[in-house]
């Protein structure tokens, strides 16, 4: 076994710039929650009669883990996707964070662009690429808070160490670089117009206490509506507010928000609290990605993605709490390891964990969009946690997901049943230009539009990142890099110090990174056609939240030793300690532009939900 993260990192200058949206269509969902509960109970009844990922069942480490082992028919249901849930432990961080800060219209939520990124915008300084290991400036305007547990020797430190974070950081992600393509495309407002408009028509949790979830607003028209659908999570109205929570310490930063380890004053327990920056969010228009993260953190329920516990807003910013990852981020890891890869068997381990998270968030009707080492956190037990949702997309109402039957005298893998999750998004096409540089798919790239099958050409990008300690179709720069995205071969490099990777695992990684994203592997049956790929016959789905990672973080003494995070320095830091009652905090900040002719201001995070999230088994 492994242990991990305690090496102070090598000097690293590798850095991978994240793209804008250039476009998305609006989000229009029509009777969601009906459709969600419908693919996961259709889901279910097909899953209990093959082997899946899902009976993740009880985590063994940690004294602050739960478990939750369900007895009944309805926990067996609900522990298909999650039977254990994490609480808050420890740990120590690289944060990730925008590339750009263009000024163009948000989130890919623009109606209208069409443009081919690449090849319309080749050389146009737009997409910031951070070769310099920069760290972009923190959100302004922060007022000081007291923080907790933090010696001053660490404090006193923190300068060294951010610059050893610059070097290791390689990543910018989820800019917003449609400034860069977009002129002409809108007015560089905000998108407001279909924020908040809409009347609701139905506005209220129906039974909160019911163990199978509802719907929170319902918004009329062409809006959306947020949907909170699980068996095992019970949502309420928030029941914290700033002022429950002790800071600890800053884990992460990006480009709207920040991430601290926080301490919640009744319970003691910890938790990674992400603070945004409402000024910066309409800054930036990156208002519906904070809507869609806390949407799409809310609604999911899985070991393997991150555990939402509250969401609430304040005057200034939005508040995620959140499951607290002591692993830090895999990114790290990875770096930090001997050529700054892992074996195949390791790679092959968390390659699993995450094709599983991915078939749960397709099957979701979530497109993730942003897998990378640099959003893969892990665990206290080794096990790894999506996180950061803000470049996700979510689909329209999909398909149910529908059975494969098994192949005979195939593999014993391939002779069992599938589930076709790929037909839960099959046909929702999204048009935005976002990802991160060297993850980004061909499809993407040439701007026609993509779908799910970006996440398993990411997918085999992780895989061979793993590997390799590189990326495969790295070049010099943006440019080179997208070209050699979309034309060349996946090199295999065989020198004499690296290690040797089987046929298998290459079939694999070849099958991922086929350019013509309807020929790629996962492009007919989704999560099923990775999952029985030769690479993992030896892999047990159904058991995997059992097994133990190869890899184990380094535990601190104390549960707030953030140790597998760098020292992030804050210049300004987030008080998020105030006195108010964040129920009675909400607004827009009086600066933000955004009032009507007549005065009036419109509230664009009126759709923020602040809500508490009771997972089943969690006291
Ligand atoms: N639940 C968590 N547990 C531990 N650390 C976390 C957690 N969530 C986030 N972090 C840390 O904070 C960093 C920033 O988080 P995140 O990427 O979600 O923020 P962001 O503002 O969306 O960043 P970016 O601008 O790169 O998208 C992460 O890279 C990670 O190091």
């Amino acid at each position: 076994m492994t242990q991990l993260f305690a090496s102070s990192p090598s000097a690293m200058n590798e850095k991978r710039g994240n793209f804008p949206g250039l476009s998305l269509p609006t989000r229009k969902h029509s009777n969601e929650s009906g459709h969600l509960q419908s693919r996961i109970k259709s889901f279910f009844r097909i899953n209990s009669s093959s082997s899946h990922t899902s009976s993740h069942a009880s985590s063994p480490s940690g004294e602050r883990e739960k478990e939750t082992q369900g007895a009944s028919a309805k926990n067996e249901k609900s522990s298909a996707f999650r039977q254990s849930r994490f609480l808050p432990t420890i740990g120590r961080n690289r944060s990730t964070t925008c590339a750009s800060e263009g000024n163009a219209l948000d989130d890919g939520m623009s109606p209208t662009a069409t443009a081919n990124p690449y090849f319309a915008h080749q050389g146009q300084p737009a997409l910031r690429h951070r070769n310099d290991g920069s760290v972009p400036s923190s959100p302004p305007d922060t007022p000081e808070l007291q923080v907790t547990g933090v010696s001053a020797v660490e404090q006193a430190n923190t300068a060294n160490k951010e610059e050893l974070a610059r070097k290791l950081r390689r990543v910018a992600s989820a800019p917003n670089a449609q400034g860069l393509f977009n002129s002409g495309q809108g007015d560089g407002r905000p998108q407001t117009a279909e924020m908040g408009k809409e009347p609701l028509i139905e506005s209220t949790i129906t039974d909160i206490d019911a163990p199978i979830a509802l719907t929170v607003p319902v918004i009329n028209g062409d809006g959306f509506r947020r949907t909170y659908s699980s068996n095992s999570i019970k949502v309420r109205n928030v029941e914290v507010g700033p002022a429950s929570f002790d800071k600890i310490k800053l884990i992460g930063k990006g480009d709207v928000g920040k991430v601290y380890l926080v301490r919640e004053k009744k319970s003691s327990r910890l938790y990674a609290m992400k603070v945004l920056s409402k000024k910066e969010m309409i800054k930036r228009n990156k208002i519906k990605r904070a809507l869609a993260e806390q949407e799409i953190l809310a609604t999911s329920n899985h070991p393997f993605i991150v555990t939402l516990y509250h969401s609430f807003q304040s005057e200034d910013y939005l508040y995620l709490c959140m499951e607290y990852c002591s692993g830090g981020e895999f990114f790290r890891t990875l770096q930090t390891r001997p050529g700054k890869c892992i074996s195949e068997d390791a790679a092959r381990f968390y390659a699993a964990e995450v094709t599983a998270a991915l078939e749960y968030l397709h099957l979701m009707g979530f497109i993730y969009r942003d897998l990378k080492p640099e959003n893969i956190l892990l665990h206290q037990s080794g096990h790894i946690m999506l996180s950061d949702f803000d470049l996700s997309k979510q689909s329209g109402p999909g398909g149910a997901p529908t059975m494969i039957p098994g192949r005979s005298g195939g593999t014993s893998s391939a002779a069992l049943p599938t589930i076709d999750t790929k037909s839960c998004i099959a046909d929702f096409r999204t048009n935005s230009f976002v990802g991160t540089e060297e993850y980004i798919a061909p499809e993407v790239i040439k701007g026609c539009g993509h779908t799910s099958a970006v996440d398993w050409w990411t997918l085999g990008i992780l895989i061979y990142e793993m590997l390799y300690g590189t990326t495969p179709f790295k070049g010099k720069n943006r440019n080179a890099t997208f070209a050699s995205i979309l034309r060349d071969d996946v090199p295999f490099p065989e020198h004499s110090g690296s290690q040797p990777t089987s046929n298998l695992c290459k079939s694999l990684i070849r099958k991922l990174l086929i350019k013509d994203e309807t020929k790629r592997l996962g492009a007919r049956a989704g999560a099923s056609d990775v999952k029985t790929h030769p690479f993992f016959r030896t892999t047990q789905w159904a058991l995997i939240r059992h097994m133990k990672p190869p890899m184990i973080p380094h535990q601190g003494r104390a549960g707030t030793d953030t140790i597998n995070f760098r020292n992030v320095k804050e210049s300004a830091s987030v008080d998020i300690g105030g006195t108010q009652d964040s129920s009675k905090m909400k607004g827009v900040p009086m600066d933000s532009g955004l009032a009507t002719p007549n005065g009036e201001l419109n509230d664009p995070f009126e759709e923020f939900n602040s809500v508490t999230l009771h997972h089943e088994g969690d006291h």
